[in-house]
């Protein structure tokens, strides 16, 4: 309840401060952790630092500025980006699956499925521009996207790497990577949580294309320009043909999904692996 409460206000402060940047002339509207300009093709940037975790604001956040720029019948295509230098996204936030209530985890990963659904079945043409690290969540965004480039900085890594941190990658993300790097290559990078770097990536198929970092925005909006020509209606009945099944699969057991990531990640073996992941991610520091 209290969620949806946050969410209606959140659209329409959303909405209003979208018209009053519009009277401005600057065609853009923010919340605080997600920014879209929709001057010449929409970019939408993700800013929640240090990391871009997703926490369960900045899904909320994602999912109600995709809700608008869908309902825009002039936006055509989004270029999701980052804001926060190195890190395109560090993925689900931990501390939202670690120390928390039943309740919470269920509304947390109710969340989680909403956006993803939003951004897999999405009408409009998604570019990631990927500027940073991407790990688990993170590689999910891009991997939502109808095309990928990266940035060449083997600081960078890009995978579903969930194992390493003692948790199972659901069978939605699984149904992705498959779908994206087939079955063989998938079943090894999910047992294995490999993080490839960029050339790796690109070589197995994770992204479509790896360009020098500074050319990564630039070559988004040449790929936007491409993807635009082609007929939005042939465009997204294909989108739809290729999707809709691994889509359907999850909306047809909602319930059951979040049921079984609640008793999964509630289980003391989890939340000792997560502590564990959280205090190895501390000492990195020290
Ligand atoms: C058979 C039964 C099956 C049932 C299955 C059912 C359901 C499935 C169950 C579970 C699936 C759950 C799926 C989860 C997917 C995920 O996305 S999990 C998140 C994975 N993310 C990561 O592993 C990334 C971890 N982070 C990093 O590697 C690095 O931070 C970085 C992104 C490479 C950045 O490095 P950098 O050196 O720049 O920064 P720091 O490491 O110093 O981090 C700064 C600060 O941020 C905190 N932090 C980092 N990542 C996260 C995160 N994902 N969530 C929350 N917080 C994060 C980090 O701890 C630091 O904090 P500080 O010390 O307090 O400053």
């Amino acid at each position: 309840m209290a969620l949806a409460a946050a969410r209606r206000l959140l659209l329409h402060a959303g909405s209003r401060l979208g018209r009053r940047e519009a009277v401005d002339g600057a065609r853009r509207f923010a919340n605080k952790r997600v920014l879209v300009e929709t001057e010449g093709p929409a970019v939408m940037k993700l800013r929640n630092p240090p990391v871009n975790s997703l926490s369960l604001e900045c899904l909320t956040e994602f999912t109600i500025s995709l809700e608008k720029l869908e309902n825009d019948k002039s936006i055509r295509g989004v270029i999701l980006t980052s804001e926060c230098p190195g890190i395109f996204s560090a993925g689900l936030d931990l501390l939202e699956m670690y120390g928390r209530n039943p309740a919470h985890y269920a509304e947390y990963w109710k969340n989680v499925q909403e956006l993803w659904l939003r951004l897999y079945t999405s009408n409009m043409i998604l570019v990631s521009a990927i500027n940073g690290a991407s790990p688990a969540g993170g590689c999910l965004l891009a991997l939502c996207c109808d095309y990928r480039v990266m940035a060449d900085n083997p600081k960078y890594t890009i995978g579903l790497n969930e194992s390493l941190l003692g948790i199972v990658a659901p069978f939605w993300f699984k149904d992705m990577y498959v779908n994206t790097i087939g079955h063989r290559e998938a079943e090894r990078a999910l047992q294995l949580g490999t993080l490839f770097s960029p050339a790796e990536a690109l070589k197995v198929g994770v992204v479509d294309e790896v360009v020098p970092e500074d050319q990564v925005h630039s070559k988004a909006r040449s790929v936007m320009t491409k993807w635009l020509a082609i007929p939005d209606h042939s465009r997204q009945l294909t989108k739809n043909m290729m999707r809709k099944a691994t889509a359907d699969n999850l909306i047809k057991q909602r319930e059951a999904d979040i049921q079984n990531f609640t008793s999964f990640i509630s289980k003391d073996s989890i939340q000792k692996s997560l502590h564990m992941y959280l205090e190895k991610l501390k000492q990195k520091k020290g």
